[in-house]
């Protein structure tokens, strides 16, 4: 496995345009994370365009927090441009037991074969149609849980799965790892999973996946410790954990890892 901190350093070199058509809660936080972190978000959604800034993109991430069908049409004209362009997109299946239409769409942009897959256990469960709908856009199942749905989702996608949680879990259906980095105050702050899938993008523009996926979550997770330090409540920590994804350096994150392969 290449060396975590090296990989950050890849990422901020990059500085990667990433496409995202996230979701409305998420589009401001998401932007500033990113921005945070090195890398240059774009979020644009509209039919008109979405193939033209998808071709131009060097990642895309597609999130279906608050679907409407023409952003549907919108999300598989991305995947398919990235499809095109051997684009990396990572994709977040908000809530996608929740309701009749998230359980048809999800599936749908599954089949698109995103280079990641990134939820929160409830999600991965029922994204691979075993599992429970999860509390709205909140898990209710344990990482633990979702392991053996995130190693079929993995290889019925030929990417990469991400279990996000107190303990994350990556795995291409065959590889592994658990990455212990976080904090307990992240799942207060809104938009915090859906502002990952733009710093996993951002990682993956030139790097293994696999790879890149396990620094992504290490140097988010570790960044959430930090914050930790200086919060006091969630409004607080979300400026922390800003200020911590632009301060955190690529030596700490080597050093600070948790990452067990
Ligand atoms: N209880 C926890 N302790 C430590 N880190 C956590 C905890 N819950 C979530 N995280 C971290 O928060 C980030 C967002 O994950 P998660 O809350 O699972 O996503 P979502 O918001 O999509 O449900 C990840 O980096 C994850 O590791
Ligand atoms: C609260 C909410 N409702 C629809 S999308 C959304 C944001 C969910 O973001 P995250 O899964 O990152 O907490
Ligand atoms: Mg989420």
């Amino acid at each position: 496995m290449e060396d975590l901190g090296q990989s950050l350093d890849h990422m901020r070199h990059t500085a990667p345009l990433v496409h995202n058509i996230t979701n409305y809660v998420a589009m401001n936080v998401m932007a500033n994370v990113m921005l945070a972190a090195g890398a240059s978000p774009a979020m644009l959604h509209a039919r008109e365009e979405v193939e033209e800034f998808a071709a131009l993109a060097q990642a895309i991430t597609i999130n279906i927090g608050t679907p409407s069908p023409a952003w549907a049409e919108a999300m598989e004209m991305a995947a398919k441009t990235a499809n095109a362009h051997k684009t990396p997109w990572v994709f977040d299946p908000v809530a996608v037991g929740a309701t009749a239409y998230r359980r048809e769409l999800g599936p749908r942009l599954l089949a698109l074969s995103p280079s990641v897959i990134r939820g929160n256990a409830s999600e991965i469960l029922a994204l691979a149609g075993v599992g429970t709908a999860g509390k709205g856009a909140d898990a209710t199942d344990s990482v633990d849980a979702a392991q053996n749905a995130a190693r079929d989702l993995a290889h019925q996608s030929g990417g990469i799965v991400a279990v996000t949680g107190p303990v994350d879990f990556v795995t291409d259906g065959d590889r592994t790892a658990l990455i212990a980095n976080g904090h307990e105050m992240m799942p207060r702050i809104t938009a915090l999973g859906c502002s990952l899938n733009g710093i996993i993008a951002a990682f993956l523009v030139g790097q293994d996946p696999f790879d890149a996926t396990v620094a992504a979550l290490a140097y988010y997770g570790l960044a959430g410790e930090q914050a930790s330090q200086k919060a006091e409540g969630p409004a607080s920590f979300q400026t922390a954990f800003i200020d911590a994804l632009y301060q955190l350096d690529p030596a700490a994150l080597t050093q600070g890892a948790r990452v067990t392969v």
